[in-house]
């Protein structure tokens, strides 16, 4: 059995090829998020029972009744497809290391999501909360907050991602009710400190790979997300994400039309004491098609503490992990990844006043 370490601990994988397992899509639950906007006290709390469920034994869960209007959605994936077909000069212009805040362009290869694995096949635009140069969080090296950066020419693919990520930010702060519910706490718990959230957007293409594959170099290796929770898009009509279960066994989580994937991140799984699952999923794009996701990675203030909850701590259970803060904590998880991450806060250090 392979182990994966991930900054919570090491999880297990068995071996016997990049193929799913195949199991009905209820295996990953369906939530209605309705309730939490038309919904009464009742409706909300039998919501916050499914999702406490779909959080401690899977991880993971689709949405529906999101609020996200379906044009927004597809305009984003009709601007990061045509992006993501320009000459590999044009996308260069904007590479993340143009970025003090590693916001725009990553190409294929670039990342290595699985430290264990031989980089990605996929390449990406990152923006976030759009922080000026002058505020003094980013004047403090808090290199999580920063400007976005954006292509020359390109208004539309600018819009599409600024209304994507607003519409996003008001989808969290909804998901976060129902979190702190699922949770026994009052429904506004978390909401102090959400005020300037760590809140990425970022849209992906992952090229088909064809016959035998080297399960070291895959569309994005074995991880789990380092936020809060991540709000995930995909492409209708194209498998490629794959989830972890308890057992070892790679699950298919297929676009379900009108959904999208929800997962629980290790923020969240340090706040409950690991009651919720931050689950390892990968992508393998073998569908011969070009394919297209966007995840969105939400998490609290720079500045929040991610301490375990006193609702998730009793004699048989201890706190497991530390206070951290959001920040600390995420860009911890970065640096270790990612060299070009490192390099970036390292020079943030150095100007920072
Ligand atoms: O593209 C996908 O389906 C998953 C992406 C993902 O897991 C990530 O970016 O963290
Ligand atoms: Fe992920």
């Amino acid at each position: 059995m392979k182990v994966l370490e991930t900054g919570n601990g090491a999880r297990a994988m068995k071996g016997g090829g990049l193929d799913p397992q195949r199991v009905s899509f209820d295996k990953i639950p369906i939530i209605d998020l309705e309730p939490m906007f038309t919904g009464d006290e009742a409706a909300r709390q039998k919501l916050a029972q499914e999702l406490r469920k779909a959080c401690t034994e899977v991880g993971f869960l689709y949405i529906k009744n999101h609020h996200v209007p379906k044009d927004v959605i597809d305009v984003t994936f009709g601007v990061a497809e045509a992006y993501f077909a320009e000459p590999d000069d044009v996308k260069m212009e904007n590479h993340v290391s143009k970025s003090k805040n590693n916001r725009g362009y990553a190409a294929l290869l670039e990342e290595n999501t699985d430290p264990t694995a031989r980089g990605d096949l996929h390449e990406s635009y990152d923006i976030a909360l759009d922080v000026p140069a002058d505020d003094p969080d980013v004047k403090a090296g808090k290199v999580l907050y920063g400007p976005n950066q954006w292509p020359a020419g390109k208004p539309e693919f600018r819009k599409a991602l600024e209304t994507y990520h607003a519409e996003m930010l008001t989808l969290s702060g909804r998901l976060l009710h129902a979190f702190a519910l699922a949770l026994d706490l009052e429904e506004t718990y978390f909401d102090q400190l959400v005020g300037k959230p760590l809140a990425t957007l970022r849209v992906l293409h992952y090229p088909p790979q064809f016959g035998e594959i080297d399960d070291r170099q895959i569309g994005i290796g074995a991880h789990s997300d380092y936020e809060c929770f991540t709000i995930l898009a995909q492409k209708e009509g194209i498998s490629a994400l794959q989830v972890l279960n308890a057992a070892g066994e790679w699950i298919a989580a297929d676009p379900i039309p009108g959904c999208f994937v929800v997962n629980v991140g290790d923020q969240m799984a340090r706040w409950t004491n690991d009651l919720f699952a931050s689950t390892v999923h990968r992508a393998v794009n073998r569908s011969g098609k070009e394919r297209y996701s966007i995840p969105f990675f939400f998490g609290p203030n720079y500045d929040a503490l991610i301490e375990v909850l006193p609702s998730c701590i009793d004699e048989a259970h201890p706190a497991k992990y530390p206070p951290i803060t959001s920040g600390e904590y995420v860009n911890g998880r970065f640096m270790a990844t990612f060299a070009h991450y490192a390099a970036q806060s390292e020079a943030n250090a150095d100007t920072a006043t």
